[in-house]
């Protein structure tokens, strides 16, 4: 147990899928693990265990942003033995050429926050993710025949902070293709603690356009992803 997760040693799997949205996770273990048990529900920042074809897997909520991030993903990988990572969110797209409901593959994160910079003063910490997660992930979007993308994602702490176009015009000429709240801190704990890191993310808008997906739309592209995350991630 934890100050913020009641589950008993054991209780995770070794492979962990991370929504941002609690209620996402839920959704998860119920459509897509075999014998899904909650694990944990400690500010109903859900957790839960079950298996995916045969092997034992784990979905946790994060919550939104790194400092809550942080907390859930160095519980998983100090004390319960999280050996696989990977987010399952939801990003805005800042290319025209990522489109809603296109899939993006971080292969590495930038951040605006101020939370890992004492730790690696004076430099500046590029945290990428695992080569094997990202291959596989690229493999079986392109044997899934789905638009996906690999390249750099922004970890911001701003949600609402100005326009977009402006805000990121800088990140997004340097192969930034979307910006989330969470994967700078999964893959540098994940490093930290020598495990395995990537993030999977769903376009839901797109920043430059204005786009949106729609909630139609949003059941089966988080399906797909999902789906990837634990062929990849189980393999
Ligand atoms: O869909 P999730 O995984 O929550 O991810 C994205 O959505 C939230 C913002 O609405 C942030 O957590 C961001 O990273
Ligand atoms: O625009 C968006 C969409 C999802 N998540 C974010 O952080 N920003």
């Amino acid at each position: 147990m934890t100050p913020h997760n009641e589950a008993e040693k054991g209780d995770y799997a070794e492979v962990i899928l991370l929504p941002g949205d609690p209620l996402r996770a839920k959704w998860i273990a119920e459509n897509f693990l075999e014998g899904p048990r909650q694990v944990n529900g400690v500010r109903n920042c859900l957790g839960f265990t079950g298996k995916w074809q045969g092997v034992p897997v784990s979905v946790q909520a994060t919550g939104m942003g790194q400092p809550s991030t942080g907390i859930y993903v160095h519980e998983l990988l100090d004390v319960y033995g999280a050996k696989t990572l990977i987010r399952v969110g939801t990003c805005g797209g800042l290319s025209t050429r990522v489109k809603v409901r296109d899939i993006v593959l971080g292969a590495a994160v930038s951040t605006d926050s101020a939370m890992y910079k004492p730790t690696f003063a004076p430099f500046t910490y590029a945290p990428f993710a695992d080569f094997e997660l990202l291959r596989a992930a690229d493999e079986y979007a392109t044997g899934q025949m789905l638009e996906s993308h690999v390249g750099g994602l922004l970890s911001s702490d701003m949600f609402y902070g100005g326009d977009p176009k402006k805000v990121f015009e800088t990140v997004a000429a340097h192969n930034v293709l979307a910006v989330e709240m969470e994967a700078y801190t999964i893959y540098t704990l994940a490093a930290r603690f020598k495990a395995r890191a990537l993030a999977i993310c769903t376009v839901s808008d797109c920043l430059v356009t204005g786009e949106e997906i729609t909630p139609e739309d949003r059941q089966s592209t988080l399906d797909s992803m999902v789906e990837m995350a634990l062929t990849v991630g189980t393999r």
